[in-house]
């Protein structure tokens, strides 16, 4: 970009944000067309935003634009009027929330590649908000870590959006509620006020470390459930997989310095229970059809979309490990997943452990 080019596109965004403060509609970025970004953008644009959904397939863009419609992650729901497109400076100029919501493992790549239009095209103070439930291979790292580092961004400027949010029933504008978690309060009200709708409530919560490990670590255990309910077991060891879970999910959270209340909170048995129990979370079914014989390749390929739990497995138990943290299910799903625990001693894998009790730790 020209010295003259990057002033008037600083000049653009200047205008961009004085607009919004003006007419107090937040422009907001979706980077991300899948089923919960274009969820969410749909949930920002109900509540009044000016929302630009970005992706990279030009097809879908184009429908999100014209018709309002993406039929390949959200077939037969009618959008809200927003902006689709595949370029990232027309998504990012003059957004003063940017969203993120494509597989946590890409977050890091697709970020440094716009890192230069975030800083020259967004807003100067845009909060940048994660909706992705997974945590980084390599660097065991979390998304909002991903994204401060990525974009080099201070505390007051990330949030995350965790809780029971299967995207096709926010979708269908079911009632539901979530968790927006900044380490600054101020930061996370803000966003809470963007997307707040008539079916969709957001609470707030300055435990950014424990709303986001709820989120990723929810996802193993409902792999656990599916392989269960796939194997034809019922709701005994679902209701023991859940709550067990909760105390893994506990545990690894505490180790990293997470506030107790969270877990029992909306982002923690709240998403666990609504992942664990239904058939539209792509984590359980991935989790019954191994349940019900299928390789993990024949698994994955019969679920589609993005079932984080599979590759977040292998970093969660790693951050376990550096962290002395116990957590079996987590250890029976990875072994599991590898082929070196076949699914049928799974169970008494995890019964034959010592007697303890329950409420140790
Ligand atoms: N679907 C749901 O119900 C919910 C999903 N989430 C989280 O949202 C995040 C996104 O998931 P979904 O939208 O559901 O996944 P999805 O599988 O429906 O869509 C993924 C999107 O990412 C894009 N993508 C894939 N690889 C990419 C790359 N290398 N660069 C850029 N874009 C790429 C795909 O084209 C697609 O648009 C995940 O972390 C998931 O855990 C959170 C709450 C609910
Ligand atoms: O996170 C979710 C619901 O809160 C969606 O779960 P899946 O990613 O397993 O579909």
């Amino acid at each position: 970009m020209s010295t003259n080019e990057s002033q008037s596109a600083a000049n653009e965004t200047q205008r961009m944000t004085e607009t919004q403060h003006m007419t107090q509609q937040p422009r907001v970025a979706v980077l991300g067309a899948g089923s919960m970004g274009t969820t969410f953008a749909m949930v920002l644009a109900d509540a009044g935003c000016d929302v630009t959904l970005w992706g990279r397939d030009a097809a879908v863009l184009d429908a999100v634009e014209t018709t309002h419609r993406n039929e390949k992650y959200l077939p037969g729901v009618q959008l809200p009027p927003m902006h689709g497109t595949t370029d990232p400076a027309v998504a990012l100029r003059g957004a003063s929330i940017v969203v993120v919501s494509v597989p946590s493992q890409v977050a890091r790549a697709t970020l440094e590649s716009m890192k230069d239009l975030v800083h020259e095209l967004a807003a100067p103070d845009a909060v940048v908000v994660s909706l992705m439930k997974g945590v980084e291979l390599g660097t065991d790292k979390r998304m909002s870590q991903v994204m401060a580092e990525v974009l080099d961004l201070p505390d007051e400027r990330v949030a995350v959006v965790s809780g029971p949010n299967l995207a096709p029933e926010i979708a269908a504008r079911q009632p539901t509620a979530t968790v927006v978690a900044s380490r600054s309060e101020a930061t996370a009200q803000r966003v809470a006020a963007a997307c707040s709708t008539g079916y969709f409530r957001p609470y707030t919560n300055t435990d950014l470390v424990g709303v986001e490990l709820c989120g990723a670590v929810k996802n193993i255990i409902a792999l656990a459930a599916g392989m269960a309910q796939g194997q034809g077991l019922g709701w005994n060891t679902l209701a023991t997989l859940i709550t067990r879970g909760l105390v893994e999910i506990t545990r690894l959270g505490l180790a990293l310095g997470a506030d107790a209340a969270t877990f029992s909170g909306l982002a923690g048995m709240g998403d666990l229970m609504a992942t664990c129990a239904s058939p539209l979370s792509r984590n359980h079914r991935l989790g019954k059809h191994v349940g019900e014989g299928l390789t993990l390749a024949e698994a994955i390929k019969a679920t589609g979309g993005t079932a984080e739990g599979v590759k977040s497995s292998e970093s969660v138990l790693e951050l376990a490990r550096a962290h002395d943290v116990e957590m079996p299910i987590t250890a029976g799903v990875v072994e599991v997943l590898a082929g070196t625990l076949p699914l049928s001693d799974l169970a008494a894998t995890l019964l034959a452990r010592p007697q303890k009790s329950e409420v140790a730790g």
